[in-house]
């Protein structure tokens, strides 16, 4: 495959930008969009693999730089997958507290054994802004959603993922715990595969 020693990540997100360069190591270099361009796309796609895929063409070409993306979001069982991949605008743009409120307030009584959810993570690498063939990968990470926030790491909604294989919130993991079993550790796993780079 291709040598890639820089990479543009498309994200505005730090919290993803710290995980995913701490994923990557030192080989490969990952730059914010942010450098380049503080315009958010509009996520018009309806699914997690158009919303990267669209985020990762635009990043190349604004940049000029092979890019890759993240889309990622929290599909909960009792409300049918959402909020999905409206998961960052659950509470219309409102940001993460808000999130983490309205879902808290959607499974209000809701009983332990229907707040299953999955974390979901789509990687979408394009070596161009026209590439054909984008490499994608996906990780999944599933949990259960808590009735009370716990925990103070990560971002988004990771006080609320209750993570079953360490009986605690993803917020109380520490950043290198997570970064080994999370959706995007899943995904990441995969690219480093693609890339040849294990
Ligand atoms: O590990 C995670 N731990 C907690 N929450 C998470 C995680 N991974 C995704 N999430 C949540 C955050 C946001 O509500 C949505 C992603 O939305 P998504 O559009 O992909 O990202 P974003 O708007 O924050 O940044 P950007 O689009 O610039 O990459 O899912
Ligand atoms: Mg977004």
């Amino acid at each position: 495959m291709m040598n890639i020693k820089q990479l543009v990540l498309a994200s505005h997100n730090a919290g993803k930008l710290k995980e995913l360069q701490a994923m990557l190591g030192d080989s490969v270099q990952l730059r914010s969009i942010g450098e380049w361009s503080k315009v958010e796309p509009e996520e018009t796609g309806l699914s997690f693999v158009e919303n990267a895929i669209l985020k990762a063409r635009n990043a190349a070409r604004i940049s000029g730089l092979p890019a890759l993306a993240d889309d990622s979001g929290l599909a909960v069982d009792f409300l049918g997958g959402a909020p999905g991949i409206y998961s960052a605008r659950y509470a219309d743009g409102q940001g993460d507290a808000a999130n983490n409120a309205k879902l808290l307030d959607a499974l209000k009584d809701v009983p332990q054994a229907e707040r299953g959810a999955q974390f979901v993570c789509v990687l979408a690498l394009v070596r161009h802004a026209d590439d054909p063939l984008p490499i994608l990968c996906e990780g999944l990470w599933h949990g259960r959603i808590l009735t009370a926030a716990s925990g103070e790491h990560g971002f988004g909604y990771d006080p609320l993922f209750w993570v079953p294989e360490r009986d605690c919130s993803s917020a109380e993991l520490s950043p290198a715990d997570k970064n080994q079993i999370s959706h995007r550790a899943r995904a990441m796993d995969l690219l480093r595969q693609r890339l040849g780079l294990k």
